[in-house]
């Protein structure tokens, strides 16, 4: 069902986009793999082969977006799969006391920034071109994944930005499901807990021995294929619309 699917992956050059692009990639799709002019977005689509194009993107950048999304109309004809993989996080208590310093204003817009106006941005100018598609037999013409992360419900100490940033594209996934049901496009959302990928590597390694240990099973981290076949699974599945669903082996984040 993947085969001929043309798709957009943002934060594609890295971790989970990049596992989906390959996955994608891998079954015969056409993929238009947008991330930041300063990743490595172009080596990886020529590694992925013929019909991965990068296309050097902002998310929050209506410009970007719209070029991207162009590009997917240009190049491959239509738009049938958007997946939202671009993120960012930081780590900062709202206030330290020890410094008596308030979180920067700044720190805290950035990520809202890139993770919820980024996502949304996304969402609605992919959902301009499938609303062309031609629909299928079951009335559908595109599908939308959105990237959460546990974070949206058990926010730890230091995660306001990133929790809020998340619980948003969580929060924005019903409403949007709704919007866009007339023109028959699905959207869920993946909360994924620890994966193994480029974002968790900044942390030293006996930190992240001790998150997988705070996995119930399977106890390790998560594979970025295996959230990439969740993807698929979404794709796959008509009924699945409006929800999110959290992929964490039963992680619960302490404080
Ligand atoms: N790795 C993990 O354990 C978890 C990750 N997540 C979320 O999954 C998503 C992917 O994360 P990873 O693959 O782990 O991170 P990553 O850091 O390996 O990849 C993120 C990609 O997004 C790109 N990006 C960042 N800001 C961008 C922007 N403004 N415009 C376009 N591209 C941008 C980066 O260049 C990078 O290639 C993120 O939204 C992250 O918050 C959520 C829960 C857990
Ligand atoms: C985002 C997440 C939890 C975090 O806050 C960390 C991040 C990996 C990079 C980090 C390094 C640090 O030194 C501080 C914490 C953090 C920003 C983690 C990747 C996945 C985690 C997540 O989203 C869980 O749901």
């Amino acid at each position: 069902m993947i085969k001929n699917v043309v798709s957009l992956v943002t934060g594609g050059a890295s971790g989970l986009g990049r596992a989906t692009a390959e996955r994608l990639a891998r079954q015969g799709a056409s993929v238009v793999l947008a991330d930041l002019p300063s990743s490595n977005g172009s080596e990886v689509a020529k590694e992925l082969g013929d019909k991965v194009v990068f296309v050097p993107v902002d998310v929050s950048s209506e410009q970007d977006v719209t070029a991207a999304v162009q590009t997917a109309k240009d190049k491959f004809g239509r738009l049938d799969l958007t997946v939202n993989c671009a993120g960012t996080a930081t780590a900062v208590k709202t206030y330290n006391f020890n410094k008596n310093v308030a979180h920067r204003l700044e720190d805290f817009q950035r990520v809202i920034n890139v993770n919820t106006v980024g996502t949304f941005n996304v969402i609605r100018l992919s959902a301009g071109l499938m609303g062309a598609n031609t629909p299928n037999q079951d009335g559908q013409r595109g599908v939308i994944v959105n990237t959460a992360s546990v974070a949206a419900f058990d926010g730890q100490i230091g995660q306001a930005a990133y929790s809020a940033s998340k619980a948003a594209v969580v929060g924005m996934t019903l409403p949007i499901a709704r919007d866009l049901s007339t023109q028959g496009i699905r959207i869920c959302t993946i909360a994924p807990g620890l994966f193994n990928t480029p974002m968790l590597a900044a942390l030293p390694e006996k930190v992240r021995t001790f998150l997988a240990k705070s996995i119930p099973f399977p106890q390790r981290l998560g594979d970025p294929s295996e959230y990439a076949q969740l993807v698929q699974a979404i794709y796959e599945n008509p009924l699945l619309n409006g929800e999110t669903i959290r992929l964490d082996g039963a992680l619960r984040m302490m404080p």
